[in-house]
């Protein structure tokens, strides 16, 4: 379970410059859930993430996952726990490594250093064969850079290197809103699968109200930085893109003057 508790983030306290992100969030996550989160721009979407990920203090409230206080988790044993994949395919991993060095990397968070590096026979199998499982021929290319890939295999392999530490947390924050229409498709099959398969709670960050209602088992809405709604089972199966539009519509007392870019 994602226990967060009248979550209160401000930026740049007591400066020219503050700004409060999450004021008073409260939401409840049960493992293996699948949540899309939604909200106009500046709603606290990605701050919510970074603080269930623990690199965000919060001002006030508290975030547990599994019954511990994330701030007091030690860092590497949080890395572990909580992957992330953002929206930047660069972001995820590092160009100048081999795939195989990358996956290396991300299969030894949370263990001690040194100890989880080495890759081994046995452990470039296993690489070989998830990389296998994404049908993209990846699996024969473990000694190039990463820099070589496009973003949409950046991506994939972020997914792969998100699991790879058994991570019960996943967080993805727009990871397919770089990518052309078909690789986004193919990223989103692949997100459905991972989750499925290995039944990590996740929280997925979109802009796509088809998105948000497609994806997932439950969706949840934000604005200035609460929850103004929060849907799952009948009720969301109910729900419609248009309806979500109309929300957005009447939260932020203004047009939206693209819809395409919210439905597609
Ligand atoms: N590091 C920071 N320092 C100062 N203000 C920040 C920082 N990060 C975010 N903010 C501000 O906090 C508010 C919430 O930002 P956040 O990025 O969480 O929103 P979001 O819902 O993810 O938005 P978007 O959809 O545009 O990515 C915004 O007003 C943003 O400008």
């Amino acid at each position: 379970m994602i226990r967060v508790t009248g979550l209160e983030i401000v930026y740049g306290r007591g400066t020219p410059l503050e700004k409060r992100a999450l004021s008073g969030l409260d939401l409840a996550i049960p493992d293996h859930q699948f949540v899309s989160v939604i909200g106009s721009n500046g709603a606290g979407k990605s701050t919510l993430l970074a603080a269930i990920a623990g690199d965000v203090l919060p001002t006030a409230g508290r975030i547990e996952i599994g019954g511990e206080d994330v701030g007091r988790v030690p860092a590497a044993r949080r890395a572990a726990r909580v992957a992330r994949v953002f929206q930047d395919p660069l972001a995820g991993s590092c160009g100048r490594l081999t795939i195989e060095e990358n996956l290396a990397l991300a299969a030894a968070r949370g263990m001690r250093r040194g100890f989880g590096l080495a890759l081994t026979r046995s452990r470039r199998h296993v690489f070989r064969d998830r990389l296998a499982e994404l049908g993209l021929g990846l699996e024969n290319r473990l000694e190039d850079e990463m820099a070589l890939l496009s973003g949409g295999q950046r991506q994939a392999i972020a997914l792969v290197m998100a699991t790879l530490a058994g991570a019960d947390v996943l967080l993805l924050d727009e990871h397919t809103a770089a990518l052309d229409p078909a690789m986004a498709e193919f990223v989103l099959d692949l997100t459905r699968r991972v989750v499925g398969e290995k039944r990590i709670t996740t929280l997925m960050v979109t802009h796509s109200m088809r998105q948000a209602l497609d994806m997932g088992d439950r969706t949840v809405m934000l604005h200035e930085g609460k929850v103004i709604l929060d849907v799952s089972g009948d009720e969301r199966h109910a729900l419609q893109v248009e309806d979500l539009i109309r929300m957005f519509r009447r939260v932020r007392g203004q047009d939206i003057d693209d819809d395409s870019l919210l439905i597609g």
